[in-house]
């Protein structure tokens, strides 16, 4: 049963956060998984500043998150409309949109990047922000396969660092898996735990290897399927069917790779073949390159392993 929004918004509110918790959060990154975040922080109660490259993608995030809040409100608010559009223009009004991340960061407990799978450009971001930020902001990522640590060397705060990996569609997702590394204060550690509980998520502790724990397991299962198709043993169609009747999966592993983001795919199975080249499980594949190359990147724009809606 829904809450009465009074109660909710007593819950929920800014000022209803418990002392010395997380407040205001700086997401880097209005993508699948930046507005995703955005969305569920502004929700529960956060003060937040998404980020990204210019207001076209800004404005697209934005629209997104209303199509997902109205989705949400339809159904928690069935009954009781009025209290889902007051609670929508609430969510909405925690929300603020911005192009400079170091303007960004002036104000923020903590800062949640969720910017494209690249080392490099990861550093290059959390470098400047570490000089833009007060010294009390907790820096996060929430990369999928790169090692937190390679990333907080970046900064000249390892021990305000951590990863915040969530799951796609962040709304639906319970999961977050919270990533320490041997530097990460106890102080850091609880503040990351806390919040993710208080944005409403499961928390799992992970240590910083490969792919933390999910995607330590997903990624191969999700690899060996495209190469179950390589090799001509079964159709896409057929091997999501089987994964999902024979296995209870909710979507077939080429669905969830279509839902992912095929350019997400091999960003994350290039960068462990280069550290690993030996391990068959993360050796890359000439199929998944090759709609990449043609720009199938899976529904976001309209098109991978399936056809879909934009
Ligand atoms: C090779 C390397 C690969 C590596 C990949 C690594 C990526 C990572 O780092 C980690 C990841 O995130 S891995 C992906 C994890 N996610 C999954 O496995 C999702 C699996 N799918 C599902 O759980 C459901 O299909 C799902 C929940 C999505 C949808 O549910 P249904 O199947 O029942 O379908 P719908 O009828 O569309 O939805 C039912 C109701 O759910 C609500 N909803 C769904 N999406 C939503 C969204 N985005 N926002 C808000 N509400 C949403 C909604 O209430 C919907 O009902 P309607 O609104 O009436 O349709
Ligand atoms: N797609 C997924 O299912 C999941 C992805 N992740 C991780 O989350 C991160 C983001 O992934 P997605 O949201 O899927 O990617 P995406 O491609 O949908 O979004 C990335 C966004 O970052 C923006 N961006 C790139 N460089 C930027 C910069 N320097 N400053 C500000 N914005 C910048 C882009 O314009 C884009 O809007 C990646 O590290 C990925 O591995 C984690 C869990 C699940």
């Amino acid at each position: 049963m829904s809450l009465p929004f009074r109660t909710f918004v007593r819950n929920f509110s800014t000022s209803g956060l418990k002392k010395n918790a997380i407040k205001n959060v700086t997401i880097i990154g209005g993508g699948l998984m930046g507005a995703g975040i955005a969305q569920v922080a502004a929700s529960t109660g956060h003060s937040v500043v998404m980020v990204d490259q210019n207001t076209d993608i800004l404005n697209k995030s934005k629209a997104n998150i209303e199509k997902s809040l109205q989705r949400v409100v339809k159904k928690k608010y069935a009954e009781d409309p009025k209290a889902g559009e007051a609670f929508l223009s609430q969510v909405l009004g925690n929300l603020a949109l911005e192009t400079d991340a170091a303007t960004s960061v002036k104000k923020a407990d903590l800062v949640i990047e969720a910017i494209v799978e690249n080392l490099k450009i990861k550093q290059e971001l959390f470098k400047n922000l570490d000089m833009a930020a007060p010294a009390s902001t907790i820096f996060a990522s929430n990369t999928s396969s790169i090692p937190i640590k390679e990333i907080a060397v970046a900064t000249e705060r390892a021990d305000r660092f951590g990863g915040l990996h969530y799951f796609n569609p962040v709304p639906m997702m319970k999961l977050l898996e919270v990533i320490r590394i041997p530097q990460t204060s106890d102080e850091t550690f609880d503040k990351l735990l806390a919040f993710g509980k208080a944005m409403g998520k499961v928390t799992v502790n992970c240590k910083d290897t490969p792919g933390f724990i999910v995607n330590r397991l997903l990624v191969p299962y999700m690899m060996e399927a495209v190469r179950m198709v390589e090799r001509g043993e079964a159709t896409p169609k057929d091997v999501d069917t089987a994964m999902k009747l024979g296995a209870g999966y909710p979507m077939g592993p080429f669905e969830l790779t279509d839902y992912v983001g095929l350019d997400t795919c091999k960003f994350i199975i290039d960068g462990w073949h280069e550290k690993y080249p030996d391990h068959p499980l993360f050796a890359p594949s000439p199929l998944l390159n090759k709609y990449v190359a043609e720009g199938k990147l899976g529904n976001k724009v309209g098109e991978g392993f399936y056809k879909s809606k934009k």
